[in-house]
């Protein structure tokens, strides 16, 4: 059985949005792998957010894995742009476009790691065709457009049916998790199979140092 190294991933969606050079800097200290950047558009999900302005402004001041997650509708016009600001991963959602293979070309050939999503009520189904030719699949555990929400256990069975998948065809993919994950659910996923785990709400609120810690703990 193949072994894929646990991850932490930060959502700078909880950060301070006035100090984000700063904030990156505090994740990067407290250990953790990834600085995930939620992409919102006001259309695909009900929250707008940042674009490939502020990577391109934190490029410089790390290098951390930059891990955007893109809710935007037909991401496949921005790719372009984000890899020129510097992104390390895109992942986009197989629901925000009728291209999803064409659009993980397009990641892969701008030179940065291509990533697909599948929201709580998507099956796994939807993205078969595409696994053979992905770096990361993300399992959405909650619904998609805001921080501090519950993580939905059931979404779970997916995690371990794209385990079961990725070693039956012999494929190479890591599994995130990404909504809802604190100390106790992180637990959950790791045992369903993930291995990078994104943390917005519970990282920030209080210590991030220790917070990230706490997570590694049950890794
Ligand atoms: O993609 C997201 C929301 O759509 C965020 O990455 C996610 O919600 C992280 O925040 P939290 O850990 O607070 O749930
Ligand atoms: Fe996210």
């Amino acid at each position: 059985m193949q072994q894929f190294t646990n991850k932490i991933a930060p959502s700078i969606l909880a950060a301070d949005f006035g100090s984000f050079t700063a904030e990156v800097a505090k994740i990067k200290e407290a250990g953790a792998e990834y600085v995930h950047i939620d992409v919102m558009d006001g259309h695909f999900v009900d929250n707008l957010t940042f674009g490939s302005g502020v990577v391109a402004a934190l490029r410089p001041h790390t290098d951390l894995v930059l891990d955007v997650h893109m809710m935007v509708e037909s991401p496949e016009k921005y790719v372009e742009e984000f890899a020129k600001a510097g992104a390390d991963i895109m992942s986009i959602h197989v629901e925000a476009t009728a291209h999803i293979h064409g659009a993980l070309q397009k990641i892969k050939a701008a030179g940065m790691k291509a990533s697909v999503v599948i929201n709580p009520g998507t099956p796994v189904s939807a993205i078969e065709p595409v696994l053979s030719m992905v770096d990361m699949v993300l399992v959405m555990t909650v619904n998609p457009g805001f921080g501090g929400q519950a993580f939905i256990p059931e979404t779970m069975d997916k995690v371990r049916e794209l385990v079961k998948i990725r070693e039956t065809k012999g494929l190479i993919f890591e599994i995130e998790v990404d909504g809802g994950i604190d100390d106790k659910t992180i637990e959950q996923a790791r045992d369903a199979g993930a291995n990078v785990f994104v943390a917005g709400s519970f990282v920030f609120k209080g210590d991030v140092a220790a917070k990230v810690q706490k997570l590694r703990d049950k890794l």
